[in-house]
């Protein structure tokens, strides 16, 4: 009805290819294929209790989370919609240990995948918006079968990156590089069209998103940070502040490009085995990518995440993003001395200590 005046995802991926002559078409294919994953997913989501995809799957993936169905579906769908074009070396999914075997008889081509089928499984039951996030980065050896090391890049090496959010509409919101667009499902007519065409985070924003839950762990900086934005308008920062969380990471990061808005799920001392509850390949660097091709900052809270070394293909990281401004301040109070003086910490985490200089000195 409204769709047919604005061009397709297929149309915007041709355009960029005009832009890059040496290109053959593989990236292209490959974002259509993950497109279509998104739709099928999209589709499970709207069915939900109609098709039997709400609940537990009575399984645990190999961080010992607890798999819902969606989880294990969308894991199949992003599989099955991907695996055959030969224009991947190799996938990697939250879901699974190690890269996902290729079928034997394709080719191999020069792009990896990393995604994170479903996010937000935790609101799947109670009928919240969730998500995909996926990642594309080049091979090292093209044409080869792409090794777990493959995968180890810093998010700067991303060729592109996006989401899919299944929320009152379904959209896709990519970035190859130039930018961040997003694209609006018909379910009617199962096209994606460009409806969002250049995404900017506003610099300033009065909004923050954090698990309080988490407060008895955080780390000075942060807990500094949170308590001045509570402080509103009689407290250092002079302006009251507004607070959300939905525990989606997709629907945030969608709500922060939308409107601006700072996210923090920072390092804390809750399970010193998980450095961080976010997972750097599917989630932090997919995000980062498009959060800072979008004008705003993708940060550990230390540093820019992009810049990272990963280190394992599951690896956690403190992650903090948004309106630009508002992440380079909590940058900033994590450099700058302990304000409440070396009392406030345990020894673990004063300015000096081993672990800031390791770890957090990331
Ligand atoms: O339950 P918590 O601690 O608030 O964590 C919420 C975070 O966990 C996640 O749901 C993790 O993603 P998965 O659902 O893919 O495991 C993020 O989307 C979200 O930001
Ligand atoms: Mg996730
Ligand atoms: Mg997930």
């Amino acid at each position: 009805m409204f769709s047919l005046d604005r061009s397709t995802l297929t149309e915007y991926l041709i355009e960029h290819r005009r832009n890059n002559p040496c290109a053959t078409g593989e990236f292209n294919a490959l974002i259509l294929q993950v497109a279509q994953a998104c739709k099928a997913i999209s589709r499970a989501v709207a069915h939900g209790a109609l098709a039997d995809v709400l609940g537990s799957h009575g399984s645990a993936n190999v961080q010992g989370e607890e798999q819902k169905k969606l989880d294990v579906l969308a894991d199949e769908i992003f599989l099955r919609a991907t695996h055959w074009g030969g224009d991947l070396a190799g996938m990697v999914s939250e879901e699974n240990d190690a890269p996902i075997p290729l079928p034997a008889s394709d080719q191999r081509g020069k792009y990896l995948l990393a995604f994170d089928p479903l996010d937000g499984s935790s609101n799947i039951d109670v009928n919240v918006a969730v998500g995909s996030i996926f990642s594309i980065l080049r091979a090292p050896t093209p044409g080869e079968d792409a090794a777990a090391e493959d995968f180890l890049q810093d998010g700067n090496r991303q060729v592109a990156a996006g989401y899919a959010i299944y929320g009152p509409s379904t959209m896709l919101v990519l970035s190859v590089g130039s930018g961040v667009a997003g694209f609006t499902l018909d379910p009617i007519i199962g096209e994606f069209y460009l409806t969002h065409p250049d995404i900017r985070v506003p610099e300033t924003t009065r909004e923050f998103a954090i698990n309080a839950s988490n407060a008895r762990f955080w780390e000075t900086p942060v807990r500094r940070y949170v308590d001045e934005c509570l402080a509103g308008r009689t407290g250092p920062r002079g302006a009251d502040f507004n607070m959300r969380w939905i525990a989606s990471l997709v629907a945030e990061t969608h709500r922060i490009l939308m409107r601006g808005g700072v996210f923090l799920y920072p390092r804390d001392r809750k399970d010193p085995a998980k450095p961080g509850r976010l997972r750097l390949l599917y989630e932090c660097n997919p995000i980062g990518f498009l959060i800072e091709q979008a004008g705003g900052r993708a940060s550990t809270g230390v540093r820019p995440v992009l810049e990272v070394q990963p280190e394992s293909l599951h690896q956690r990281i403190g992650f903090v993003f948004g309106s630009k401004e508002e992440v380079e301040r909590i940058e900033r109070y994590h450099h700058e001395p302990l304000v409440g003086g070396p009392q406030d910490e345990p020894p673990l985490f004063h300015v000096r200590s081993l672990f800031r200089d390791t770890e957090f000195a990331q």
